[in-house]
């Protein structure tokens, strides 16, 4: 409800405009139970026909004018949640982008595709339909009014009958929404499971894991299951109670008031009429329970939605200085997981001056991957400094730095969009002959000829069915569009053919060559040779530093020397 105000006084104007016309399309619908009071006292009592001319007249005047009310409000309801929709749906793809990747990834996948169609789930409940149904909870009392006018003990009648409904359904509420959320808990692990037997769709064949995948299936679904028939019961109960109560008072209204018509208290004009009005006040009723019921599920979306929003984020300012030189000083980093024992690296202390080629180094597991990505500023050490040209990576514009890395991750992920769209990340205004350029750098070419639509063929589910080499291939050159001063390059032969590496052996070199300073993750024996500065992320837990070469020197020069 509270959102519900939000939204509607962000305009008071509008919430004005809202309330007079639900006045009005209230006030209207008065208009038929008075036409049959009047038809069955007047025109049925004396025969005229001038009167049911004038009062179908009336009437018909009553129905037009109620129906462009309804749609005036109706598309006045639409518009108070149009910006908060739109606002909400941008602030979470916002947060996505922005929370910082450490964060992101301890929240599980199946959670956040929850708080992604969290939106939705707020779009529905604050539909004009629903929207209109809340603020016609007041008008309420203008039918309680009418039937009371006309016979107090069918008033009171009605008036029980509404607060009976509004009970009923707040206790089904209170009931039910501990059991939407258990079962949203249910599903979010649920999708969990599917979404790895997806992605390894494969792995259960080859290792015929169906029925390991079905006994942790059953479970989940018999929990589902169960959660969804005890929902079910609950909400029909509370359905039963409303439909019940309806027809209870329907029942109340006839018996009391023949009782009222046959003591001549009332006429049986008015008990129709009175009969139509207390139909409308509990269905007025019985809809602000279902709007506050939607509404409720709404507010428990956007708790999940604030709670991630409120993910400790890049910071959208910071230092964006005029150059970067290459230059990075690691002063005293180190960075432990959470749930591991130890640190994975500590006391890193290193100077890598521009363009020297910085080889990092370690089995499987001793952090290469994480220190690249500590250098590209996608997570934080936990101890420590990462300085580019003295500041640190902390306090620099994230934006800013990552156009100054030529970053290509170890596992290259592409979005579904076009190649081209994917290679522009960084810099959506490179031109077309740069974008050859890199194209051809990266030995993409071939490829892109086998494709109708060159650079312009979509990708689709991330790339994840393109063969790795390409993938690789379309990661460096997407990084190399960035044109920064350093490049960190993450298992960059690795699933490459002979053409690849040489591409890649290629690139390096001329960027070693131009003096961009370039941080290496590779067992490729090839660019190990290259080295001029190595990072032995074995020796545990501080890494051991080697100077290989004193100068700056490019793979291919050491490849010469050996
Ligand atoms: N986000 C994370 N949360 C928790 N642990 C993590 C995270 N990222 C990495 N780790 C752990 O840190 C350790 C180092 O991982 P990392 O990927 O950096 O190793 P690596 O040296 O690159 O390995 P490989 O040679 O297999 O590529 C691993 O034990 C890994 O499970």
């Amino acid at each position: 409800m509270h959102e519900l105000f939000r939204r509607l006084f962000r305009s008071k104007p509008l919430a004005a405009q809202i309330f007079v016309a639900s006045f009005f399309v209230n006030l209207l619908f008065l208009a038929s139970p008075i036409f049959v009071i009047q038809i069955l006292s007047r025109y049925i009592g004396y025969g005229f026909d001038g009167t049911l001319y004038t009062l179908t007249g009336g009437m018909l005047i009553a129905l037009v004018l109620g129906m462009a009310f309804t749609a005036i409000r109706t598309r006045m309801c639409a518009v108070v949640s149009e910006e908060p929709d739109q606002k909400l749906q941008s602030a979470v793809l916002d947060s996505l982008a922005r929370i910082k990747a450490s964060a992101l990834e301890r929240v599980p996948q199946a959670r956040v595709q929850e708080i992604m169609a969290g939106p939705h789930v707020v779009q529905s409940a604050y539909e004009a339909n629903h929207i209109a149904a809340v603020i016609d909870m007041p008008f309420f009392l203008l039918f309680l009014l009418a039937i009371t006018a006309l016979s107090p003990w069918l008033g009171l009648i009605t008036l029980l009958a509404a607060i009976a409904t509004v009970v009923a359904g707040r206790m089904s509420m209170t009931r039910t929404r501990a059991m939407d959320n258990l079962l949203r808990e249910e599903l979010i692990r649920h999708r969990g499971t599917v979404h790895s037997a997806i992605q390894g769709a494969e792995t259960v064949r080859a290792f015929h894991a169906a029925s390991f995948l079905s006994r942790i299936w059953t479970e989940q679904v018999g929990r589902l299951m169960d959660l969804k028939s005890r929902l079910v019961s609950e909400k029909s109960w509370g359905l039963g109670i409303v439909q019940g109560l309806g027809a209870l008072l329907r029942v109340m209204i006839y018996a009391v008031g023949a009782k009222l018509v046959v003591s001549g208290d009332l006429t049986v004009g008015a008990l129709i009429g009175i009969s139509i009005l207390s139909a409308k006040a509990l269905q007025i009723s019985t809809s602000f329970m279902q709007s506050v019921q939607l509404m409720a599920q709404a507010d428990d979306a956007m708790r999940m939605i604030r709670e991630f929003m409120n993910l400790p984020r890049e910071s959208p300012g910071g230092t964006a200085m005029k150059r970067f030189s290459g230059r990075l000083e690691f002063k005293d980093v180190a960075i432990a997981f959470p749930g591991s024992t130890g640190p994975l690296f500590e006391s890193l202390n290193l100077v890598v001056e521009p363009g020297t080629v910085v080889g990092v180094f370690g089995a499987n597991g001793a952090g290469k991957t994480t220190l690249a990505r500590l250098v590209a500023g996608l997570i934080e050490p936990g101890r420590g400094q990462i300085l580019a040209d003295g500041v640190d990576l902390r306090q620099l514009a994230s934006e800013w730095w990552r156009k100054q890395v030529m970053y290509m991750p170890q596992e290259p992920a592409l979005l579904n969009g076009t190649y081209r769209e994917n290679l522009i990340l960084l810099d959506p205004e490179v031109d077309e002959a740069r974008l050859n350029e890199v194209v051809r750098r990266a030995d993409l070419r071939r490829f892109l000829d086998t494709t109708a639509t060159g650079l312009d063929t979509p990708v689709t589910e991330g790339g994840r069915s393109l063969p790795l080499g390409i993938r690789k291939r379309l990661a460096i050159a997407r990084a190399l569009v960035a044109q920064g001063r350093l490049a960190i390059f993450d298992e960059p032969t690795e699933g490459l053919d002979a053409e690849g590496c040489e591409a890649v052996f290629q690139i390096l070199n001329s960027l070693a060559r131009e003096g961009v300073t370039l941080f290496i993750v590779s067992r490729d024996p090839n660019i190990v040779k290259g080295y001029g500065m190595v990072i032995d992320l074995n020796s545990k837990p501080v890494p051991k530093i080697g100077v290989v070469q004193k100068k700056p020197v490019a793979p291919e020069q050491a490849a010469a020397k050996s």
